[in-house]
């Protein structure tokens, strides 16, 4: 069902145009930030994460990213303010990273790309009944960008680097419950702010992006477990690692990217 995509030679991001011809369209997402050409806008406010009551579900591999779900049935997690018209519902967040010694960050920074990029995925529920419908339109989604940049331990990344062993194998989740992402968020919430899409298939162009501008700092250690997932099912034969599951910047085409204050 669906169209078989990857980050492979023959079904990577240079060829998702086949099956999503938006691949190549006005608003597609990573880009490369030039931070000198961005507008400092006075009118864009601070954003705030109310994630005190966030509830956490499971870890798992889906084939392309490790993802952890939220209970978004209720706004007891919200991201708000910045860009936001309305208050968007935390879904999930995963991650992209690179090969052992390779940046895997999706967006880059001055042509600059940092070692691994963290999504936190939220959704409009005040205009859109779900999250499938928030998906597909231009103000459905929000997601916040944490760049990962290598050097001390991180003191709570363990927690979810420790439950990777359970959820190798694509298509594998396991209880993850108590987890809070507040834990993953830099000293400052400055960020840079653009009208963009998924950065997987079905590319839709849906996404209000958030990039905070301060990395946070894991170990080289903790970024290696990440690689000890597996693109592959438990089932087939062949054993691909997970890693450089990252699409490279895509033309920015006229679009502005603003800079909070
Ligand atoms: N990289 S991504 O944030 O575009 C993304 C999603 C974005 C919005 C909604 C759902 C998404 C699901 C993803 C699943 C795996 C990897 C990226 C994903
Ligand atoms: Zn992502």
């Amino acid at each position: 069902t669906g169209h078989h995509w990857g980050y492979g030679k023959e079904d990577g991001p240079s060829a998702w145009h086949k099956n999503y011809p938006v691949a190549q369209g006005n608003r597609q997402s990573p880009i490369d930030i030039i931070p000198e050409e961005a507008t400092r806008d006075r009118d864009l406010g601070p954003i705030f994460l109310d994630y005190d009551r966030c509830t956490s579900i499971n870890i798992a591999n889906n084939g392309h990213s490790v993802v952890v779900e939220f209970v978004d049935s209720d706004d007891r997690s919200v991201i708000r303010g910045g860009p936001l018209d309305n208050p968007y519902r935390l879904k999930q967040f995963h991650f992209h990273w690179g090969g052992k010694g390779h940046d895997g960050s999706e967006h880059t920074v001055g042509g600059i790309g940092y070692a691994s990029e963290l999504h936190l995925v939220h959704w409009n529920a005040v205009k859109y009944r779900s999250f499938g419908d928030a998906a597909e339109a231009p103000d459905g989604l929000a997601v916040l960008g944490i760049f990962l940049e290598t050097g001390d331990d991180h003191r709570w990344l363990h927690m979810i680097t420790d439950a990777l062993f359970m959820v190798k194998y694509k298509g594998s989740d396991t209880d993850f419950k108590g987890f809070n992402p507040k834990c993953l968020l830099p000293s400052s919430l400055h960020y840079w702010t653009y009208l963009g899409s998924l950065t997987t298939p079905p590319l839709h162009e849906s996404v209000t992006w958030i990039l905070l501008k301060e990395p946070i700092i894991v170990s080289d250690k903790q970024l290696g477990m990440f690689r000890m997932l597996l693109f592959n099912g438990e089932d087939e034969d062949e054993r691909k690692r997970m890693e450089n599951n990252f699409r490279p910047p895509q033309p920015l085409k006229g679009r502005e990217v603003r800079s909070s204050n």
